[in-house]
C-alpha cells in the first residue's frame, strides 16, 4: 500500500525548490508537464502515488500545496509549463500580496489569522486512507518560509500528532548578511520550531550550496535556478527508495528511523555524486562503487558548511543508484573500514546502511552510477552555534526589534526570542554530548530535568498560552 506524502511548499524559497522537484518527479516517473503519462511510461513499477494522485481522466496531480504570502513566485509558475499540474484549490496567495518583509514574525502572525483555511486546504488534501506526513520546502531566513512555516509545523504538529513531518529546510548564506539583515533573528525562531516540531531537517545550507557551485561546478555566480537544481538533485535522490520500492526504507519512517536514533537530534546533512547541472561544467568522472561512495564522504561534496573531519557520524544512509552488483557494495564497505574514513558514535553501533535502487528508465543520466548520502553528524552543532554567534550580536544591540515589537508575538515583551535560543543552546549540547561514551546517561539526566521542569512549569502555567507554552514534538517523544 503506498503511503502517501503532501509537500507544502510555503515562501519563495519553498515555491521555487519545490518546482524544482516537481519537475525532476514528472521526469523520473515519464509524466509529462500537464500531468499526463507518456505513452513510453504506462508500464512502470514505479509508485507515482506516494507524491501524485489521479484525477478522474487519469492525469497525475501532485499532493502538493503552494502558499506565499506575494503572488509574484506563484503568478510565474501558474504561467510556466507546469501551469496545469498543480491543483488550483491548492495555491494560497494572501490577499494583501505584500510577503512578509523578511520578517519571521510578520509571517507568523498572518499564518495565526489564515490557519483555518490552510487546515482546511490540507484536510482536503488528505484524500487517502494512508497518509504517512508531510514535507515543508522553506527558507528559515525570510518570513513567510519562517514564520508562516513556523506556525504551520507547530499546527501541523497538534493537528496530525502521529503523522510524520520532514522538512527540506534553506539556511541562509553567511555571507549574504545585508540582504537580509535581520536573517539572525528568523532563522533562530524557526530553528526553534525545527527542532520541537519536525520528526526529521534536511538542512540545505546556502553557504555550502554557492561553494559547491562555484569551486566543484565552475560557476562564479551561482543564480537560484542553478543551486535550486542541485537542491531537487538531492531531493529526489533521497526519495527514491520511497518511489522505487526496494526491501527497505520504503516509508519515510522506516528511511527516518534508520537516520534519527534519539529524537532531538534530528537534523541531516547530505551528499551527492557525480553532480550534472545545466549550465555547469561537465565532469564525469569514473563512476564505481567505490568511487561514488567515498565521495559522498569527502567534506567537500557534502552540503552543509560545518565539516565532518572532526566529530562523529551518528548514523548514514547511502542510497546508490544505477546497474550495481550487490558485491561491489560489500567490498567498497570493506575498503571504507579498512581506511578508516568514518568516524561513528561511540555509544552505541553505528554502520553505513546502503539502499539500492535503479535509475530512473525515462531520465537520462549520464553517468552509471549514482549516490545521494543522508547522515547525521554532530558537527551540525556548529552550525547552529554559528547561528547563535550572529544572533548575539545584533541582540545585544537591540538592533531592528521594532517591526517584531508591532506583532502580537513580541507585544508584551521578547521573551519569545530568549526561549528560542534557549532551546537551541540545548540542542547544541546535545550534539556535544552525542559524541561522548556518556551520551546515554546524559541523555536520561536531561529527561529527568525536564520532567521536574515541566512538573513545576505547568503549575505556574496552567492559565498561560502562546507560542512559549506549545508542547513540543520531541518534548513528548521523550
Ligand atoms: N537556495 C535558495 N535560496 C533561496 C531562494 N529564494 C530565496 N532564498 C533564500 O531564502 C532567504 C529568504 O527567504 P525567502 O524564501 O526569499 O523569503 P519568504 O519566505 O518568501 O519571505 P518574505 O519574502 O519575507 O515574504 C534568503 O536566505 C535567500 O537567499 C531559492 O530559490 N533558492
Amino acid at each position: 500500500m503506498p503511503r502517501e506524502i503532501i509537500t507544502l511548499q510555503v515562501g519563495q524559497c519553498g515555491n521555487q525548490i519545490g518546482t524544482e522537484f516537481w519537475g525532476r518527479l514528472i521526469a523520473e516517473h515519464g509524466i509529462g508537464p500537464d500531468g499526463i503519462v507518456k505513452e513510453f511510461a504506462t508500464e512502470g513499477t514505479d509508485r507515482k502515488d506516494v507524491f501524485f494522485y489521479q484525477a478522474d481522466d487519469q492525469h497525475y496531480i501532485p499532493r502538493a500545496l503552494l502558499i506565499d504570502l506575494e503572488p509574484r513566485v506563484i503568478n510565474s509558475l501558474q504561467e510556466s509549463e507546469f501551469k496545469n499540474l498543480w491543483n488550483p484549490e491548492n495555491v494560497y496567495i494572501d490577499s494583501q500580496g505584500g510577503g512578509a518583509g523578511n520578517n519571521w514574525a510578520v509571517g507568523y502572525t498572518h499564518a495565526t489569522e489564515k490557519y483555518e483555511h490552510i487546515m482546511d486546504m490540507i484536510d482536503r488534501e488528505d484524500n487517502s486512507d494512508s497518509l504517512e506526513g508531510f514535507v515543508l520546502t522553506h527558507s528559515i531566513a525570510g518570513g513567510t518560509g519562517s514564520g508562516f512555516g513556523s506556525h504551520m509545523l507547530e499546527q501541523l504538529t497538534d493537528r496530525y500528532p502521529k503523522k510524520i513531518i520532514q522538512t527540506y529546510s534553506v539556511f541562509p548564506n553567511d555571507s549574504e548578511r545585508s540582504s537580509v539583515v535581520v536573517h539572525p533573528y528568523n532563522s533562530v525562531l524557526a530553528l526553534k520550531r525545527l527542532i520541537l516540531n519536525a520528526d526529521a531537517v534536511v538542512v540545505i545550507d546556502n553557504t555550502s550550496l554557492h561553494r559547491i557551485a562555484d569551486e566543484r561546478l565552475q560557476l562564479d555566480f551561482a543564480s537560484f535556478k542553478e543551486t535550486n537544481s542541485i537542491i531537487s538533485t538531492v531531493m529526489a535522490a533521497s526519495t527514491t527508495t520511497l518511489r522505487y520500492p526496494g526491501y527497505m526504507n520504503n516509508d519515510l519512517v522506516g528511511l527516518i528511523a534508520s537516520l534519527v536514533p534519539t529524537p532531538r537530534a534530528h537534523f541531516l546533512m547530505t551528499s551527492f555524486t557525480p553532480l550534472v547541472i545545466k549550465g555547469a561544467q561537465r565532469r564525469i568522472q569514473k563512476t564505481s562503487v567505490l568511487d561514488v561512495m567515498r565521495r559522498l564522504l569527502q567534506p567537500k561534496n557534502i552540503m552543509v558548511s560545518c565539516g565532518t573531519k572532526k566529530g562523529v557520524y551518528v548514523s548514514i544512509l547511502d542510497i546508490i543508484r544505477g546497474d550495481v552488483d550487490p558485491t561491489d557494495i560489500h567490498k567498497s564497505l570493506q575498503r571504507i573500514r579498512e581506511k578508516k574514513i568514518v568516524n561513528f558514535i561511540p555509544w552505541g553501533p553505528a554502520s553505513i546502511q546502503v539502499a539500492l535502487s535503479k535509475q530512473s528508465p525515462y531520465a537520462n543520466v549520464p553517468y552509471r552510477v549514482s549516490g545521494c548520502m543522508m547522515a547525521n553528524h554532530s558537527n551540525l552543532g556548529n552550525l547552529f552555534a554559528r547561528i547563535i554567534r550572529t544572533y548575539d550580536i545584533l541582540r545585544k544591540r537591540n538592533a531592528f526589534l521594532n517591526v517584531y515589537k508591532e506583532t502580537p508575538v513580541f507585544s508584551e515583551n521578547l521573551d519569545e526570542f530568549e526561549d528560542a535560543k534557549e532551546t537551541i543552546t540545548n540542542l547544541i549540547e546535545e550534539y556535544k554530548a552525542i559524541q561522548t561514551s556518556d551520551y546515554i546517561n546524559w541523555g536520561m539526566k536531561q529527561q529527568q530535568s525536564q520532567i521536574s521542569q515541566k512538573e513545576s512549569s505547568s503549575l505556574a502555567n496552567e492559565n498561560g498560552n502562546g507560542a512559549n507554552n506549545k508542547p513540543g514534538k520531541s518534548a513528548m517523544a521523550l
